[in-house]
């Protein structure tokens, strides 16, 4: 483990995320339909589902950059309209566009938000996070000079420099290569480890087994949250994109015979 880890390792780590009748619209849209969940304590959660299913929105309401038009919401026990600065520093927020600045080196960009959150010690605290995603051999580069991959990990560095215990990233591994797709998730692996709870939205339902939990969405709604190895026994299948397809068929026969919802049989509980 990175000594950047080593410093921040929690004893007890209260980290949390509930949600009670969720909802989001937009005009006639609704982007999050009735979402209840609770997730407690270190851990990483996928967040996968077709474009348009409410990933990137559930990101943002529980930033409390967007308002429920029902139900409520809580992070670390606090509704996010209501986090105190101390309390939305515990928060880091990697956006699925990248929010760096291009004339500015990978240091200066990662300085820039340590000095938005007051990050005490911020010298030591920016060689950190950028060592912790491995930049440190492009630290005075521009974002301009940067690859794709690496523009993506300095943004992460970015999300962390703070080190948050509570961590909302959009879509961090979109075109990135495999081989620092992989190193990225024993990263986050690595932060849970050390205390954190981690929302992480992807499109690649295969790096989803990377996860502890993953909550499949569709058009708003849960299709189901459950442990990606448990997904895998419930249906009988041996990747995560055959489950989800599996379950999708099985939520469509089980909306055409009436119910609306999976009955006791489903080997899948739809929400934990
Ligand atoms: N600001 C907005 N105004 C109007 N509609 C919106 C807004 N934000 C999201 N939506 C709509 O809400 C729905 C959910 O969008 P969202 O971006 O949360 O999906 P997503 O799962 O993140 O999609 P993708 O995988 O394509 O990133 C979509 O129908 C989208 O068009």
């Amino acid at each position: 483990m990175s000594a950047y880890l080593q410093t921040r390792m929690t004893t007890a780590s209260d980290v949390s995320i509930t949600l009670d009748g969720f909802s989001r619209s937009f005009g006639a849209i609704t982007a999050l339909d009735d979402v209840d969940l609770t997730i407690d304590g270190p851990q990483i959660v996928g967040v996968a589902g077709p474009n348009g299913s409410g990933k990137t929105t559930l990101i943002r309401c529980l930033l409390g950059l967007l308002r429920p038009s029902n139900g409520s919401a809580r992070v670390n026990d606090t509704d996010p309209a209501d986090l105190r600065s101390t309390e939305r520093a515990r928060i880091g927020y990697m956006p699925q566009h990248e929010a760096v600045y291009n004339d500015l080196t990978v240091r200066e960009n990662v300085d820039f938000f340590a000095r938005l959150y007051g990050v005490r010690d911020r010298e030591a605290a920016v060689e950190r996070a950028i060592e912790f995603v491995d930049l440190g051999e492009r630290t005075d580069a521009a974002v301009t000079e940067l690859s794709g991959g690496m523009v993506r990990r300095t943004s992460l560095a970015c999300a962390l420099v703070h080190d948050p215990d509570v961590l909302l990233l959009d879509e961090p591994t979109v075109g990135v290569d495999p081989e620092l797709r992989a190193s990225m998730w024993t990263s986050f692996r690595e932060r849970r480890d050390a205390g954190a709870l981690m929302m992480v939205s992807t499109h690649y339902l295969g790096e989803a087994t990377n996860c502890d939990r993953v909550l499949f969405l569709r058009d708003g709604r849960v299709l189901a949250f459950d442990a990606p190895e448990s997904f895998l026994d419930a249906t009988g299948t041996t990747d995560l994109e055959d489950a989800f397809l599996a379950l999708l068929d099985r939520r469509t026969a089980t909306n055409r015979d009436g119910t609306g919802t999976p009955g006791a049989d489903d080997a899948v509980e739809v929400v934990r």
